[in-house]
């Protein structure tokens, strides 16, 4: 049986009296992609800040590999951290730095290691977002957004995490290289086993690349499920929700 790496048990989260999460429930389990779809606002992000433990619940809890998140000391909680790999959605990269320095940041900020050590990481890392060592002495501000991605992404398993979270990988990104990460995403969890957890607004992505979608509107799940079970959902804000796209979601769009 596949091992559950997060569990969110009945989660509500409110914020000055403003219900931001209300009674939200799934799993996650290991080699997963799990997709968070739902418009602005919804509590997306929300979700994702109690599974790294940035939030605590109002009620409910919320396990990450077994332990519930907000009974973590501070050292767990960093020990936790190095575990979950968080691909920014703007990337976060630093300008000021080489992309083998933004690569191996972690490495080069908390272990002793060389730098010609953590550059060899980093190459390590960049390969399996199929860059080279071409871009290791590039500036960001010299990449493509397709390229800052997958080095975004490259820093994100730099550590090698058990869990990737992947914040609005394809936002800002045209079509074509939108289809060019979802298929990285997929490549990722073949070569490294890892398994992820995506935040998008970008339907076509979310139901071509997961296993399993959790559909939210204002912080309550409408539907949790298979790609085509969601998309199959006779529930009128699902079908609004997904709209034009239903047609180019069929088993055939989905053939990455
Ligand atoms: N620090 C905060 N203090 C108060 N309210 C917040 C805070 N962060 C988020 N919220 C509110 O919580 C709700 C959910 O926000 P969240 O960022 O989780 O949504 P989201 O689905 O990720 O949205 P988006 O797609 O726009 O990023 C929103 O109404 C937002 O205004």
């Amino acid at each position: 049986m596949s091992r559950t790496i997060v569990k969110v048990e009945s989660l509500y989260k409110d914020i000055e009296g403003r219900k931001i999460l209300k009674n939200v429930s799934f799993e996650v389990t290991e080699r997963e992609i799990f997709s968070i779809i739902g418009g602005s606002g919804s509590g997306k992000t929300s979700i994702t800040k109690h599974i790294i433990g940035l939030w605590k619940p109002t009620s409910g809890r919320v396990l990450v590999f077994g332990k519930e998140v907000s009974k973590l000391s501070l050292q767990e909680l960093d020990e936790l951290r190095k575990n979950i790999g968080y691909v920014f959605q703007e990337g976060a990269l630093f300008d000021s730095l080489k992309v083998w320095e933004n690569v191996g940041f972690y490495f080069l900020e908390h272990t002793n290691m060389s730098r010609r050590e953590v550059r060899d990481i980093a190459l390590e890392k960049l390969r399996l977002v199929d860059l080279d060592e071409d871009v290791l002495d590039l500036m960001p501000s010299e990449l493509s957004g397709g390229m800052r991605k997958r080095v975004s992404i490259a820093r994100a398993i730099a550590t090698d995490p058990k869990l990737i979270i992947y914040d609005e990988p394809t936002s800002g990104l045209d079509p074509i290289t939108s289809r060019v990460i979802d298929k990285l995403i997929l490549q990722l969890r073949e070569r490294t086993g890892t398994t992820a957890i995506v935040v998008t607004h970008d339907m076509i992505s979310a139901f071509t690349i997961s296993d399993r979608v959790l559909v939210l509107k204002k912080g309550e799940t409408v539907a949790i499920g298979e790609p085509e079970e969601v998309l199959n959902s006779p529930d009128p804000f699902i079908q609004e929700f997904i709209g034009d796209m239903k047609d180019c979601l069929t088993k055939q769009g989905r053939g990455l």
